[in-house]
């Protein structure tokens, strides 16, 4: 027992046991201050009361919370990065989807080739005009806020063990793995090739059934698009990327406000598994792209989507559209809900450059091929980082 108190307190206590508001992230270890300190480890230990916390949001709910426990602290350099809203001669691309689909000819191919630059110069576009009603979009929030209201006992049902369980609650991002925590709570599923739900709140399966088919069908209208600007058959992403039995999950962030956002981040620099991410988010702004080397802030109304080119749509054009670089900033005056549909290949498909694009003297394979399920293993397993997962299949 000694022994073990040792290690946990030569491990641990200097990170998270420092004031007495303690996270302690899904693991049930419980740390009390009579244990020695030094100097090394901890200053001031300020009472021995310890409290348990599985979610952010549990955490901002305690009376206790004046300041951001120190195992949130994210260091950014101020000085190497820019941080801008979109500059009036190169704003954020918009494309409407009723043109690409109801357009005329002309209208359509206007479309398309604004699809493609969008793809090329941002790997991230708006999308207006996409099909899915207000209500759709409106009880989909509601169903996610309801879920993230649940108490946590009830929430705790989900917390994923494995990274492949069809239904994730969690917080941070890989609390094994993280060396600071995120300002994020999250809700994952699998809807597709085989839907999953949590069974509550009532109304979230039929909410989300809905949104899940036609954000797919949405998915597939794109995927058409930039197949044709890639200069390959219409239906090329889904026949090679085996759409009928592709990769659908929902990813539900949650931000609760924070007592010092400019110490903390919701999520980190990262690219996104699959093909394409349609994202919506509930009116508040936290979203930053990477354009040119400087974040850009995103802003955008609820009913539109937010749409990024991941990682596997960057292998499959061989580079041509590169995964855009993103991340979540949050402020201290609202919650943001922010909800990703990833669009994905099979867990089966080995995803690679298409041999219609390569040519051997002007343009080889850039990345080795990678089956979707390994590569989701290989991110989930990894902290998230940039795109230190893509770079580990890049020749
Ligand atoms: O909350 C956001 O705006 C970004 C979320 C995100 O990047 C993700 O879920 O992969
Ligand atoms: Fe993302």
């Amino acid at each position: 027992m000694n022994r073990l108190r040792e290690h946990i307190r030569r491990n641990l206590i200097g990170s998270i046991l420092v004031t007495y508001v303690q996270f302690t992230p899904l693991s049930s270890l419980s740390l009390s201050s009579n244990m020695a300190s030094t100097a090394s480890d901890v200053t001031q230990v300020q009472s021995n009361k310890t409290t348990r916390f599985t979610s952010v949001k549990a955490l901002t709910e305690s009376p206790e919370l004046t300041s951001l426990p120190p195992s949130y602290t994210y260091t950014t350099n101020p000085d190497d990065e820019i941080v801008e809203d979109p500059h009036e001669d190169d704003p954020i691309p918009i494309i409407d989807y009723s043109l690409l689909v109801t357009g005329t000819r002309d209208q359509r191919a206007k479309a398309l080739r604004d699809l493609d630059q969008a793809c090329e110069d941002w790997g991230f576009f708006i999308l207006i005009n996409h099909s899915l009603s207000k209500g759709i979009m409106e009880n989909m929030i509601d169903n996610v806020f309801a879920f993230f209201n649940l108490r946590e006992e009830e929430k705790q049902e989900y917390a994923g063990k494995d990274v492949m369980d069809p239904i994730r609650y969690g917080t941070s991002s890989n609390v094994s793995m993280d060396k600071v925590l995120f300002w994020r709570d999250f809700l994952k599923i699998v809807v597709h090739p085989e839907f999953h739900s949590p069974h509550k709140p009532l109304g979230f399966r039929e909410a989300s059934a809905e949104y899940c088919r036609r954000t797919w069908k949405v998915g597939k209208e794109l995927l058409k698009g930039i197949s044709e600007n890639l200069g390959l058959e219409g239906n090329y992403m889904e026949n090679a990327m085996n759409l009928d039995s592709g990769f659908q999950m929902i990813a539900a962030n949650l931000y609760p406000p924070c007592p010092q956002p400019e110490l903390a981040m919701g999520i980190p620099p990262h690219s996104d598994h699959g093909l394409l991410n349609l994202l919506m988010q509930n009116g508040v702004s936290g979203l930053q792209v990477l354009h040119n080397g400087k974040w850009i802030n995103v802003t955008s109304t609820a009913d539109c989507f937010l749409v990024f080119v991941s990682d596997h749509l960057e292998v499959v054009s061989n580079g041509k559209y590169k995964s855009v670089l993103h991340r979540a900033v949050v402020s201290n005056k609202a919650t943001r809900m922010s909800l990703a549909i990833v669009i994905a290949p099979s867990l089966e498909t080995v995803v690679e450059p298409a041999k219609e694009l390569l040519d051997n003297e002007s343009n080889p394979a850039a990345y080795v091929g990678m089956k979707h399920r390994d590569y989701m293993q290989l991110q989930r397993s990894n902290r998230l980082n940039g795109k230190s997962v893509l770079d580990k299949v890049k020749i």
